[in-house]
């Protein structure tokens, strides 16, 4: 009997805890290192930029990192430091209020919205703030990030429910590991002044969920399967919710250890709410490209506002690729089948996960997938084409 060998993948350190972790370690005087085992652009824009404030310069490069760019504004503030943010692609018309207006109202001075570079002074002052749940939740992090450096204390009330939750329990985790404490109220977070971050010494980062999931999803068209090693499952990380998604789609999964093992099963259609785990729906709608029945992904409206706007790009690909898909204002209907997709050509729009979409994509499809601007994957994970070709995974992939 032939026996079949699983494809095994060591998974990269998770962006949003290094974005975290460096900042945080930044403020406990830089003695200690943040170790991580890829160097993505988001995460080089947020070390530049640390290092930059460390020179005392105050022109911030943060190419398209929306996590740089809002983590680091009100942390400015805070410090009372003077700074000119230069963005890139499409951050600049990425959304900023109503952290803005918060920022505004105590006590800084910003250039208007979008414009390049964004310029910020004054001294942020302690005090009531408000932000509404369902923008981003990197605002409320930002946020969280900068007020315990002030003077006076902070509430933070948060309107209507808190989507990407998932991440603002990832920076308080973080926050925690560097001796800052986050009181969580019934309307929102109270942050006490003056404190300070303490490293707890070198800082590890572990595996990336939303990155994973398109070896996840990869995994599950396989069928000798895919071990995604360096996973931590009991990972604070929202987008473990893959693994239930999955799960949902009746995809057969072993949890191992140190990551999972996961293999080709026939899939069913399911429903998605992507309220709280926005950057797994490219993935994940590939998936339901594949399941029998209609999969319905609703609460999807954050998914205009990243590095492309992705209920459009994804119905683009996957509808090139042969995929009926149905875009709606905030969601997608994805009609899955068993035939292979087709082959064609696909842009990326400049989005690392669309590009990582129509690559895995690529594993099923009668012909050749050429995606343009396929380097948007250096965004968040540099090696992604060159993991694919160790897999044995890129025979019909071809790069533009
Ligand atoms: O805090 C973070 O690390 C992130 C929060 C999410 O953004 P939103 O809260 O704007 O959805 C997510 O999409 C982004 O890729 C990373
Ligand atoms: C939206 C993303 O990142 P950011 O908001 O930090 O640019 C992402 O990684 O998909």
């Amino acid at each position: 009997m032939r026996r079949i060998i699983v494809k095994t993948i060591e998974i990269i350190s998770s962006k949003s805890i290094a974005h975290r972790a460096l900042i945080c370690n930044y403020l406990s005087g830089g003695e200690y290192k943040v170790i991580y085992n890829e160097k993505s652009q988001d995460i080089d824009a947020t070390e530049k930029c640390l290092k930059a404030l460390t020179l005392n310069k105050k022109e911030l490069y943060c190419g398209e990192s929306g996590s740089t760019f809002r983590f680091l504004l009100p942390l400015l503030a805070a410090l009372g430091r003077e700074g000119e943010f230069y963005t890139e692609g499409r951050l600049p018309s990425r959304p900023l209020s109503p952290l803005y207006e918060e920022l505004l109202s105590h006590g800084c001075t910003l250039s208007p919205q979008g414009e390049v570079p964004f310029k910020i002074k004054g001294q942020l002052e302690g005090g009531e703030y408000n932000l509404k749940g369902n923008v981003s939740s990197q605002y409320v992090s930002g946020l969280l990030m900068a007020l315990p450096l002030l003077k006076k204390s902070s509430t933070l009330n948060i309107k209507g429910p808190l989507e990407s939750e998932g991440y603002v329990n990832l920076t308080i985790k973080v926050l925690e590991n560097y001796g800052i404490e986050i009181k969580r109220e019934k309307f929102g977070f109270y942050i006490e002044g003056n404190q300070r971050f303490i490293a707890p010494g070198d800082y590890f980062v572990e595996g990336d969920w939303s990155n994973a999931a398109f070896w996840l999803v990869a995994g599950a068209m396989l069928e000798e399967g895919i071990y995604c090693k360096g996973l931590n499952l009991n990972s604070l990380q929202g987008d473990r919710k893959i693994i239930e998604i999955l799960k949902d789609f009746g995809v057969e999964i072993k949890l191992m250890t140190d990551g999972v093992v996961i293999k080709r099963k026939s899939l069913e259609a399911t429903t998605i709410d992507a309220s709280q785990i926005p950057d797994l729906i490219p993935a994940v709608a590939l998936l339901a490209s594949r399941a029998k029945g209609t999969t319905v992904i609703k609460n999807a409206a954050r998914l205009r506002l990243k590095e492309s706007d992705r209920l459009k790009s994804i119905s683009n690909v996957l509808g090139i690729l042969g995929v009926e898909v149905e875009e709606l204002k905030d969601g997608l209907e994805i009609a899955g089948s068993k035939k292979p997709l087709k082959g064609g050509e696909v842009n990326s729009h400049g989005d690392h996960r669309i590009a990582m979409m129509a690559a895995i994509a690529s594993i099923e499809s009668a012909e050749k997938v050429k995606i343009l601007n396929s380097k948007a994957v250096e965004k968040s994970y540099p090696s992604f084409f060159e993991k694919l070709k160790e897999l044995d995974l890129d025979k019909n992939v071809e790069r533009g």
